[in-house]
């Protein structure tokens, strides 16, 4: 499972990397920098653009001077663009800028006096002025370079970070951070790429593997993890030629209230549909028809008239999913308060059971252990209160699923799943998901795998990724708008089948260009592929 790591155990990883191969700090950086290099040239194939490499000082800007020789050398046109700022210069940087004045090439040190040098919006832009170094917020010059560049308009490759985002905390000046259209960051994902605070910063990122040393990072100790398809494939179960239903649960959905029983039509279709083998909607009176006639696929049990107040469930539940639009009405309060006192099922909480929750916080303790919560970012902050960045989000995050041994889904584009204190980032989705109900089918979804006995964390885990994919692989045929929350319902057999799938063997990029005779552009390629 990728993990993300510190900056200090990224620099500790630098450190082993040399130490075992018995090479210096130079090589590495010359590897690390060919690499960037290969990649641009893997896109441009000699293009004639201008391009225009900013670096700084340290150990970035001595990356940025690597991929200036060696496209300089593969006759690009290329200008290079140091940032005077101040007297620190990493040794290795230094060295960089001798080997590139070897090739007869003089980079252009930008002074406070100096002119910024014109950028054109067809020009692309190598942004080296800081990676993880970054100690504090970019001012005076440094911060005109970084203005100047995002006024430019033109296509700006970050190496490593953009320059002026931090590795681990949050940005102060908005205004001073590279605007990226991509990042090639080095060996792991970084948590800085995860947070929407940090949006605006990079559009999309990749993960160069610049070769560090996998026995460091395997023994490496992380908090934070970013899932793909080969952490979630070997969870999935095959069916056995004489399974029946039986073996596969029983999932109930109680929620639902006048006017929205939409949202338990969405749940509890998801449910069957991801393969519970029985599942019951636990409903007010006013949704019966409703339910009965959009889902013949489940049976119904009925509570009061419009709302939902006593929650007598008459059923062997294996797993309840509660709160899809179930409302606060105050005879549901009450009845959601017994029902948790008397409940011993797991349960999957969702939208109305966690407000009711966040305005009677001691009910939180009722929840039975390995419970998993779902809540978007509101819901949470109903329930935590508010956060001063993200970072504050997540450390609230872990210590509420440690504190009360629940699982938490704090939903968003990276949807980030606690469990004993550690972080599961989802790598997939996309913005066709902001749909209203999207997040009552994830219910849905996770409430029918752990009928089918799936440990509360791998139905979380696993049910995240798969609602995730669909919107991926509908994008085949659908755009983000016309997607909608049954769409994910629809696409879930497409998601598994994806999942089971051996990947395509990778044509390197290259080889497939000169077979195909075409001319990339700096921009193709660039879709987040980690
Ligand atoms: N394993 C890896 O990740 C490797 C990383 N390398 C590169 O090394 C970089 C890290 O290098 P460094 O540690 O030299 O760090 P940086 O190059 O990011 O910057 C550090 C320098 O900038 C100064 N500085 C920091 N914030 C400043 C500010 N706001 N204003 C002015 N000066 C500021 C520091 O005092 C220091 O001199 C990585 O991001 C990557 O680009 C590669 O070259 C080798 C392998
Ligand atoms: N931009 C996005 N990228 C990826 N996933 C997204 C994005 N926007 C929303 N989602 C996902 O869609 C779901 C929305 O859930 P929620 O806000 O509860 O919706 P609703 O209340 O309408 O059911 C979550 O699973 C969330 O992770
Ligand atoms: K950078």
């Amino acid at each position: 499972m990728p993990k993300i790591l510190s900056v200090k155990q990224l620099y500790a990883a630098d450190t082993a990397t040399v130490k075992k191969n018995d090479i210096s700090f130079i090589d590495l950086m010359e590897h690390v920098g060919t690499l960037c290099f290969q990649w641009i040239h893997d896109r441009l194939q000699g293009d004639p653009i201008t391009i225009q490499i900013f670096c700084g000082t340290g150990n970035n800007g001595g990356d940025g001077l690597v991929i200036a020789r060696h496209l300089k050398q593969y006759g690009y046109n290329v200008k290079t663009h140091i940032i005077n700022c101040g007297n620190d210069r990493s040794e290795v940087f230094l060295k960089n800028y001798d080997r590139l004045k070897e090739i007869g090439v003089w980079a252009e040190m930008i002074t406070c006096e100096s002119e910024l040098p014109a950028v054109s919006e067809n020009d692309m832009v190598v942004d080296a002025i800081f990676g993880l170094g970054l100690s504090r917020k970019p001012e005076n010059l440094i911060k005109k370079v970084i203005e100047h560049i995002n006024g430019s308009n033109a296509f700006v490759l970050s190496i490593d970070f953009p320059s002026g985002l931090y590795a681990e905390k949050s940005v102060t000046d908005t205004v001073s951070v590279v605007k990226a259209y991509h990042t090639l960051t080095f060996q792991t994902p970084k948590l800085a790429f995860l947070l929407p605070e940090n949006r605006y910063y990079t559009k999309t990122w990749e993960v160069l593997d610049i070769g560090l040393d996998a026995e460091y990072i395997y023994n490496a100790k992380t908090d934070n993890y970013l899932l793909y398809k080969q952490d979630i494939k070997p969870m999935y179960r095959f069916r056995e030629k004489f399974s029946h239903k039986g073996e596969f649960g029983h999932a109930v959905i109680i929620g639902g209230s006048y006017g929205k029983m939409g949202a338990v039509t969405l749940s509890t279709k998801a449910a069957i549909s991801i393969g519970s083998g029985l599942v019951t909607a636990h409903i007010p009176q006013c949704g019966y028809q409703i339910i009965q006639t959009s889902v013949p696929e489940i049976m119904v049990e009925v509570d009061a008239e419009n709302e939902m107040q006593k929650f007598d469930i008459n059923i062997n539940a294996t797993v309840i999913g509660i709160g899809v639009g179930m409302g606060t009405h105050i005879e549901t309060v009450k009845g959601f308060t017994e029902f948790l006192n008397k409940n011993k099922v797991p349960l999957v909480l969702d939208a109305d059971a966690l407000n009711i929750i966040s305005k009677n916080k001691e009910l939180l303790k009722l929840v039975p252990e390995n419970s998993v919560l779902t809540p978007h970012p509101k819901e949470f902050e109903r329930l935590v209160g508010k956060w001063k960045n993200d970072y504050d989000k997540l450390k609230k995050l872990r210590s509420l699923s440690k504190k009360h041994k629940i699982i938490i889904v704090l939903k968003g584009a990276y949807s980030a799943i606690a469990h004993e204190g550690a972080l599961f980032f989802n790598s997939t989705g996309n913005p066709a998901l902001s749909t209203a109900g999207s997040g009552d089918v994830l219910t849905g979804i996770i409430t029918g795998l752990i009928a089918q006995n799936y440990h509360p964390f791998e139905a979380a885990k696993m049910g995240v990724y798969l609602h995730g994919k669909t919107s991926e692989l509908a994008m085949k045929t659908k755009v983000y708008e016309t997607f909608i929350a049954s769409d994910i319902i629809d696409y879930l057999s497409s998601a598994i089948m994806d999942l089971l799938m051996k990947e395509p063997k990778v044509v390197p990029q290259k080889e497939a260009e000169s077979k195909n005779d075409k001319k990339a552009k700096p921009d193709e390629g660039t879709e987040m592929y980690i």
